[in-house]
C-alpha cells in the first residue's frame, strides 16, 4: 500500500531541548493510525512536523509525496490542534462557511461537515457559547471541510462522551474507507484498539509501529493498556544505565 505520510530520521528541537530523537515511520494512504504516548512524549511535535508547521533541526517528513508544509499540501491536509481554533463570536454554522471559502468550498460543504460532527442543533449558537466537547467538534468540523486526503487529528475525542467518541471514531473509519489518512493522537489507550496501526512514542523515541495485535504480541500483554506500560518500561530500562551515569557523575 501506498504511504501517505513518510518521515525519516526526524530530529526537532523546542526551546533549548531535543524533544524528537531521530524518528523514522510511515503512515499507510487509508489507514486510521493512532499515535500514542505519555504527555510530554512528542506527540503534537511529531504532527505539527507533519503539516508543516514545525521548525525541524533534520531529517526529512513527506506527506501524500511531497515536502511537509508545501503550498500544494494546504487544501489536501486537514489539522486539528489540542487547542479549539475557532472563532468564539462566530456561530457554528458561520466557522464553518468561512472556513470553507478559504479552501474553496461552499455552504453547503460546510453545512454537511457540521451535520457530521453531530453539530446540527447547535448551528446557529455562539462557539464562545459552546461545551468544551462541542468546541472541540466545531474545530473538528472545520479541519474536514472539503474532504482532505490527510487528517491530522491531536485529541480530537478529549471531553466527549462515550456514545460521541463512538461516532467519532466510525467517522474516522468511514473517511479512510473514502480514502482519507487519519492521524489521530491519544492518551486513552481504550482507543488504540480501535486503530489499524499504531506508534507509540516516549521520550521522542519511537518504541513501537505495529497493528494493535502486534503491539499486544511483543509486548507479551493481555491489553493495550499493559502493553504500553510495558513497552514504555522496556523502553526506560534500556536507556537507564546511562541516566544512572549522569545522576552519579552531578553527584560528584
Ligand atoms: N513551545 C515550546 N517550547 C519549548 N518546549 C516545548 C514547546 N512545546 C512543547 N515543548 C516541549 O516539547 C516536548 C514535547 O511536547 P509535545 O507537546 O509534542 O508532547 P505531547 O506528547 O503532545 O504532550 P501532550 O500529550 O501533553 O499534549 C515536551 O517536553 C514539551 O515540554
Amino acid at each position: 500500500m501506498e504511504n501517505a505520510i513518510v518521515v525519516d530520521d526526524l530530529v526537532v528541537d523546542r526551546g533549548r531541548r531535543t524533544v524528537l530523537h531521530g524518528i523514522s515511520c510511515a503512515v499507510a494512504a487509508g489507514s486510521v493510525t493512532g499515535l500514542l504516548g505519555p504527555s510530554g512524549s512528542g506527540k503534537t511535535t511529531l504532527m505539527r512536523a507533519m503539516v508543516g508547521v514545525q521548525k525541524i533541526r533534520s531529517g526529512s517528513v513527506r506527506i501524500l509525496g511531497q515536502p511537509a508544509g508545501s503550498a500544494p499540501l494546504r487544501s489536501q491536509v486537514g489539522y486539528l490542534t489540542q487547542a479549539p481554533s475557532v472563532y468564539a463570536d462566530l456561530t457554528v454554522r458561520e466557522n464553518a462557511r468561512y472556513f470553507a471559502t478559504l479552501v474553496g468550498q461552499d455552504a453547503a460543504e460546510a453545512d454537511r461537515v457540521v451535520r457530521d460532527v453531530g453539530l446540527a442543533v447547535a448551528a446557529g449558537q455562539l462557539v464562545g457559547n459552546l461545551s468544551g466537547g462541542q468546541r472541540s467538534r466545531a474545530s473538528l468540523a472545520c479541519a474536514v471541510i472539503g474532504r482532505p486526503r490527510l487528517l491530522v487529528l491531536d485529541e480530537p475525542t478529549v471531553g466527549q462522551d462515550p456514545v460521541l467518541r463512538e461516532e467519532l471514531w466510525q467517522q474516522f473509519h468511514a473517511l479512510a474507507s473514502g480514502g482519507a489518512t487519519v492521524l489521530v493522537s491519544s492518551h486513552v489507550m481504550d482507543e488504540a484498539g480501535r486503530c489499524e496501526r499504531l506508534l507509540l512514542i516516549r521520550d521522542g523515541h519511537l518504541i513501537a509501529d505495529d497493528t494493535p495485535s502486534g503491539v499486544l504480541a511483543s509486548a507479551g500483554a493481555d491489553d493495550l493498556d499493559g502493553a504500553f506500560l510495558r513497552l514504555i518500561q522496556r523502553a526506560a530500562t534500556a536507556t537507564s544505565p546511562a541516566t544512572a551515569t549522569a545522576t552519579d557523575e552531578g553527584a560528584q
